[in-house]
């Protein structure tokens, strides 16, 4: 494990989002596993565990950074990352199974105006109460079953960062540099061989379509 991995594995295990709550609730299905387990070699840095997210601190569900997935979905990932390490890259998720109760979070952060704290950094443009309306955040997400993964290449730029709720990061947004460009290309061709299909209001959304027996769930990330 690299420094950089460290350092964000120690920051993102201590996530608070259930700390207060004494500890996880409810047991992962059979068919989730640890991204860790399956795809070692991906880099996780789970923003909704830790503070560096659009509400700015740790969200109830997540007791620690890891990534969980559906099975299908992680293994589909560990391809993905063994042809983009064929390319010299690498991935980095932010985001992968979501706790209903996180939404349930977003839901009640976007009606309170007061908290305006992360607004500069991740929703400069829009008002908060416009995001879900807008398709940035969904109430009710395809992270809850499992078969959605926020993620970017590491160390290409991508011409927006991860969760900026702006028209630019719509993933074919016509203000983009060339070089943003091409990697955006890039990371779709790279997930689309793999099966996932790209969100097109956000250029780090995919979802692995057309699995059976999808549903939600509400078990805390440990
Ligand atoms: C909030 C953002 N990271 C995201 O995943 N948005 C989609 C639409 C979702 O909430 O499912
Ligand atoms: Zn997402």
């Amino acid at each position: 494990m690299s420094r950089a991995d460290k350092a964000s594995a120690t920051l993102l295990t201590l996530g608070g989002g259930c700390l207060d709550q004494g500890g996880p609730r409810g047991e992962p299905p059979e068919n989730f596993v640890r991204l860790a387990d399956v795809a070692p070699g991906v880099r996780q840095e789970m923003r909704y565990a830790g503070s560096e997210n659009f509400m700015g601190r740790p969200v109830p569900g997540y007791c620690a950074g890891q990534c969980w997935l559906r099975r299908e979905v992680a293994e589909a990932l560990a391809a993905v990352q063994r042809d983009a390490e064929s390319m010299g890259r690498r991935l980095v998720v932010y985001d992968c199974y979501r706790p209903q109760r996180a939404t349930r979070a977003f839901i009640a952060w976007a009606a309170d105006p007061a908290d305006e704290l992360m607004k500069a950094e991740y929703f400069p443009h829009l008002g908060k109460e416009t995001l879900f309306d807008l398709g940035y955040i969904a109430r009710e997400s395809a992270h809850s079953t499992g078969v959605a993964v926020d993620l970017a290449l590491i160390g290409l730029d991508f011409g927006t960062p991860f969760d900026l709720f702006d028209e630019a990061s719509g993933s074919h947004f016509a203000g983009l540099s060339a070089e943003a460009k091409q990697n955006r290309a890039e990371l779709f061709a790279l997930m689309e061989r793999h099966g996932f299909v790209n969100f097109d209001k956000e250029w780090w959304h995919f979802t692995l379509e057309n699995l059976e027996g999808v549903a939600p769930h509400d078990f805390d990330v440990r």
